[in-house]
This record gives C-alpha cells, structure tokens and sequence, in this order.
C-alpha cells in the first residue's frame, strides 16, 4: 500500500459501518458534554423544559429550585439556561462574576427592535457598550439632569391631582392602573421629545398608543431565541416577526420626526429635553467608542427609555398601590406618616421625601413580593466559571430569579405577607448592593437610571397617598402576567376622597 492510499474496508462490513462508528462517536460525545453541571429536571429533546414552565416561569422555577437546590440548569430549546435563586447565589452572579457574565445573549429583539444593539438593555458587552453606557449616565441619568426634570413631573402630577380631584368630586371610581401608566408615559415622553411639535402631526397621546403597542409586542416569547436555525420560520408563521415590524416601524418613524422637528427649532418646549442633548452631542462630534453618534443611536436610546423606563415605574407604582388596598393599616399608618410630615403645605417636595421613612419600607415590601421584572434581563457567561460550585460553560445563559429570593423562607420571616415594618433597623436596601432585594438587579448591567425611576415612584406615591383617602370597592387581586415585566392581571379601580384641598 502507498503511503498516501487510503486504507481499503472489506464490502462485506460496509453495512455494519454505523454500528462500528457508534461507540467512538458515543465516547467523543461523553467526552464533549459539560460536567458538572448545576441539576435540573430531565428535558425533551428539541423542547427542552420549555413545556414545563408555564406562563408565569418565575414561579415554576422556584419550585423547581425547591426540588434541585438554589443553582438549577433548564433547557429552553436548546440553549443551557441556569437560574439562581439564593442571595448568595445571586452575589456570585450579580458580583464575584460580573465581569464573566455581563453580556446580553444574542436575542432576535435586540436586532428587530433595539436598532441590532446600539441601545444598552439588550446590547452584548463590549466598548461600544461601555461607551454608551457611560455615556446616558453621564448625559441622561444624571442627578442633575434629573433635577433639570423635575418641573415636568410636577405639572404632570398636578394634572393627574386634578383629574383625580375630579373623579373625587363625582364619587366615582378610576382606573388608576391606566392613570398611573399615563402619568410615567406623560413625563418621559416631555422629558425625551419636550411638550409638542408644530406642523408635523405628532403628538405625545400618539406616541403613547405606539408604546403600549410595542410593550405587547415585546413582552411576547421569541421562538428564534429557544430554537436556533428554525425558530424564526415559527415567529414568521405566528405573525409575530411581521407585529414586531410594524410596531419598530411605526416608533422609529415618531422618533425620526421628532428629531427633524428639533433640527428645525419646530418644538415649542422652550427648555432642553433629552433630543436637545443628544443632537448637541451629534453637533459637537462627540463620538461613542470610534463611532459619531447618528440618527439611529439617539432612536437606539431613545427606544430603551422608553421601554425599560415606563412600564418598571408604573408597575412598581401599580403594586404599591395595590398591596395598600389590600392592607388598610398599612395605608393608614403610610398616609399618617406624609401628612404629618407635610402638614398643610398642599403638596408633598422632594426635600419631604428623604424623612418618609416608612413610604420606603412600603415601597421596598411591595418591591421584595413583586419583583418589576422577576427574573431580571438575561446574561451570558463568557468564558467558565463555577456557582456553588458547579461548572458554568461559555454561552450558558444566566438568570436571576429575583422574585423567588423576594419571598424565600430562608431569607424572610413571614415571606408571604405584606409587612413592611420588617425593614426597621435593617439595612437591606434596594439599590443593588443587597442581594435579597434586587428591584433593579445589580452589577454592570444593572439600572443605569434607578435614580430617576426611584424619586419618579416615592414622589408620586407620596402625592397620590397625601392628597386622598382611598375607597376600596371591589376585590383588588394581586394575580399577575409575566413577560418582560409582571404586571398586575386585572386593573385597579379605586374611589378617590380628597382630603388636602389646597391645589397644588
Ligand atoms: C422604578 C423604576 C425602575 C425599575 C424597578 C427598573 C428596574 C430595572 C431592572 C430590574 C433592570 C435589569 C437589571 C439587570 O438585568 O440586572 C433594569 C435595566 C435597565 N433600566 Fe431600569 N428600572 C426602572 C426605571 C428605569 C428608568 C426610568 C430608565 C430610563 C429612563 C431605566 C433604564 C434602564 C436601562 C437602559 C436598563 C438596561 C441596562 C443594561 O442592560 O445595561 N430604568 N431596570
């Protein structure tokens, strides 16, 4: 035989061929699996455990996490998701390995819809990341900046305390689930686009419809992201590639018009929003990693404001308000607690804030039973590292189960119950760096924006709870629906009573 001839099979064994190769192939693929591995429950081929978890994952994932421990690895599809659910397992994630976790996997939302990852909340890590990131907590997020807003918020929650003072006044119930969306969706949209535009057929009540539209769009499960290589022809059949579409189109379209209309002087706001900041660092050439920044990095932003901002701070304030209908000693004792403080000054500053003390427990007890957004965005490990542990692989997808640590017995007394007392003289505090309560997750990709969205929520509340008595005249539910976000499942409808009648 020549050296370079290939070495010749005898006929006769070609039809046992597969058998032959079956045991070599078997070890190559026992030697390649992961080891190690946190446990979790057996899986179906293609499927994963993706039948298992129901429409609400967080909760199905605890009581997984009850039988396989605090760290459990699930299939979705194919893609290795493991999921913690202990403080100290959180830490590791959120802290010891922020660094090796802090990408966003590749998701199909992030292309369709986030301009393919010039924003933040969906952005893989990397310069450009670290860049812009730096960038809106600088320019956008900033205490200062903030404070330059703070005249929007006022008139918008004067103009809600009216229209309040007039359901009040007729004794008649209000949607304030809808009412408190519109509040948060109000002020952002003056806050990004100012107050209105001339000439071109925009307005804010326009843009938020095209939210609400999008929140349902986006909150909507991908199969692209379970199935890769076939999942897209399932989103294509589904119609929901095409409703994604749309409704990208539909907003970058109102943001397109809103920055011609600010290139031509056609907004009548006279004071900066944050298009105005932007284009001003469009104009000056400021340059985000080697890249100057362009229409579709300011929609990029933009799209992230909107979606990651809105919906968390009127569902945080949808919750509170809920719990204290459903607690009338807790409402009592936080409404006793603002007008005390406040007395008779008509309306509640942001300097009262700082010494409403117990409003914070409330708001912390309502955060630690109803986790904005239970189990936090996605990350993907980088390169191996171990989680109690066990071996976490490159490309393993990485979630925190925030909502379960909230109401773990192993952490709280009483876990199920709404008592905010619980949080005199501890020092867990909602701001990430106690891994028991994580209301905006932690870390490198946590909220860039917490403080904004924090005195948004505290001074609204506060509002709301010092200007009326609330009547409660139908079961309020604390039943829930999970997408990116939970929301309360049915809206809530209260009866107003006007106490403090000095206007604002
Ligand atoms: C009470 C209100 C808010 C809550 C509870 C909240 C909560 C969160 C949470 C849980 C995350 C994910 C963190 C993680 O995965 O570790 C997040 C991320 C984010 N939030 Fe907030 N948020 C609020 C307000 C806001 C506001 C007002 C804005 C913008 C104006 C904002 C912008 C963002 C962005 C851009 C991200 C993505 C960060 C990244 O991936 O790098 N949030 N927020």
């Amino acid at each position: 035989m020549s050296l370079f001839s290939f070495p010749m099979i005898s006929t006769e064994l070609l039809p046992w061929l597969p058998l032959l190769l079956l045991p070599p192939l078997l070890i190559i693929f026992l030697l390649r699996s992961p080891k190690n591995l946190p446990p979790g429950p057996p899986r179906l081929p293609i499927l994963g455990n993706i039948h298992q978890l129901g429409s609400l994952p967080h909760r199905t994932l605890r009581d997984l996490s009850l039988k396989y421990g605090p760290v459990i690895t699930v299939y979705l599809g194919s893609v290795r998701t493991v999921v913690v659910h202990s403080p100290e397992t959180a830490e590791e994630v959120l802290k010891l390995h922020d660094s090796e976790c802090c990408t966003r996997p590749k998701l199909s939302i992030a292309k369709s819809f986030f301009y393919d990852g010039l924003g933040l909340g969906f952005t893989r890590w990397g310069d450009y990341y670290r860049e812009v990131r730096k960038l809106c907590v600088l320019e956008l997020f900033s205490v200062r900046r903030a404070n330059s807003f703070r005249y929007i918020r006022d008139e918008e929650l004067s103009r809600l305390v009216d229209s309040l003072s007039d359901s009040a006044a007729a004794g008649s119930s209000v949607d304030l689930t809808a009412k408190m969306v519109k509040f948060v969706a109000s002020f952002t949209c003056r806050m990004a686009f100012g107050l209105s535009f001339q000439g071109s057929g925009m307005d804010n009540e326009r843009f938020f419809e095209l939210f609400t539209e999008a929140n349902t769009v986006i909150g909507k499960f991908a199969a692209a992201d379970i199935f890769p290589g076939f999942g897209w022809i399932i989103d294509r059949i589904s119609g929901l590639e095409s409703s994604r579409r749309k409704s990208f189109k539909d907003l970058d379209t109102f943001y397109q018009k809103a920055i011609v209309a600010h290139r031509e002087n056609k907004k009548t706001e006279e004071r900066e929003d944050l298009i105005d900041v932007l284009l001003k660092l469009q104009r000056q050439e400021t340059k985000i990693g080697s890249n100057r920044i362009t229409d579709a990095h300011i929609k990029a932003i933009l799209m992230d404001l909107f979606v990651a901002g809105v919906d968390t701070s009127a569902i945080s304030m949808d919750w509170t308000m809920a719990e204290l209908a459903r607690h009338p000693r807790v409402m009592k004792k936080v409404q006793a607690e603002i007008r005390e403080r406040v007395g008779d000054n008509g309306i509640v500053t942001y300097d009262d804030l700082e010494g409403l003390e117990y409003l914070k427990m409330v708001i912390k007890e309502t955060w630690r039973l109803h986790a904005t957004s239970p189990i936090l965005i996605p990350r993907e490990a980088m390169t191996k590292f171990k989680i109690k542990g066990y071996d976490i692989y490159p490309g393993t997808r990485i979630q925190v189960n925030a909502w379960a640590i909230g109401r773990s017995p192993d952490v709280w007394k009483d876990p199920e119950e709404f008592i905010p007392e619980r949080f005199i003289g501890s020092n867990v505090d909602s701001r990430g760096t106690s891994y028991e309560l994580l209301p905006f997750g932690s870390g490198r990709r946590g909220c860039p924006a917490m403080n904004v969205g924090l005195s948004t929520v505290e001074y609204a509340l506060a509002n709301l709870l010092y200007h009326f008595d609330w009547k409660v005249t139908e079961e309020v539910s604390a039943e829930e629906i999970a997408g990116l976000t939970s929301h309360r499942k049915h809206p809530l409808h209260l009866v107003p009573v006007r106490v403090i009648n000095r206007k604002l």
